[in-house]
């Protein structure tokens, strides 16, 4: 059999700054390439380039860390078609993997053993049309579903979708949180606690440290 491949941006350990995990040592495993275009974006530099790495120097690189926590992200993970065989061989070593996604693509053949964070795209990241909804009846309690919003029209948007498909009661968490420089923290918190949300608010932890620098 040949061996299976990814390409990769980037591995590196840090602490994860988003999800319900946040603050937790974490392994980063960041695929190329993405089919979205928001218009935040602050990976663009996984869009092109990176690594071509056989799954045994992925493993091995997040093996030298010794983590408890493994996160793959991107770029659009799922948009390489060997990431869901890469997702159950790093649940096979034993970490608690997570997956941040889009959700533009199926989730299905996703091991069960894998958290997901699924980013519901807003109308102001200007990919709302991406939103592959069907993906909604994959995801269970352990999963969280995520709003990053830009605008007070997202806002009420983000509204809408949690009374429409009962997202609260679907997941673990549903999280929001401001995409970093367009909204100020403090208004989307303020709105969040005016309205009762039954959402999980946050900021990304590792730009509030590091400033946005890759590998971190
Ligand atoms: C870079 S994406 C990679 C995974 C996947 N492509 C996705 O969009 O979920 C990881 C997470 O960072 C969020 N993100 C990207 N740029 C952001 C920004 N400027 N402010 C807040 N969150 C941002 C995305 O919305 C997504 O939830
Ligand atoms: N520290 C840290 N935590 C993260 N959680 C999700 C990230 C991502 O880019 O998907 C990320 C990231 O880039 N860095
Ligand atoms: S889907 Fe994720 S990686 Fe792709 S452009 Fe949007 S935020 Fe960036
Ligand atoms: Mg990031």
């Amino acid at each position: 059999m040949t061996e299976l491949s990814v390409k990769i941006t980037e591995i590196f350990y840090s602490l994860q700054g988003e999800s319900n995990t946040v603050g937790l040592p974490t392994v980063f495993v960041r695929l190329t390439g993405c089919p979205l275009r928001c218009g935040y974006c602050d990976s663009e530099y996984a869009f092109y380039g990176g690594t071509r790495m056989s799954f045994d120097e992925v493993l091995d690189k997040v093996a030298s860390y010794s983590p408890r926590y493994v996160c793959v992200t991107g770029g659009e993970p799922m948009a390489q078609k060997h990431t869901p065989a890469l997702l159950t061989a790093l649940c096979e070593r034993g970490y608690q993997v997570s997956l941040e996604t889009s959700g533009a693509m199926t989730l299905e053949g996703v091991d069960e053993r894998v958290v997901k964070v699924m980013d519901l795209k807003t109308p102001g990241s200007g990919e709302v049309q991406r939103n592959l909804w069907s993906n909604l009846k994959l995801l269970d309690g352990r999963d969280q579903i995520k709003f990053v919003i830009c605008s007070r029209e997202d806002y009420q948007w983000a509204k809408l979708k949690l009374d429409e498909y009962k997202l609260a009661e679907r997941v673990g968490d549903v999280l929001i949180s401001p995409s970093f420089g367009q909204v100020s923290p403090r208004q989307l918190a303020d709105w969040v606690v005016e309205d009762n949300l039954p959402v999980r608010f946050q900021l990304q932890l590792h730009k509030l440290l590091w400033d946005d620098t890759p590998g971190h």
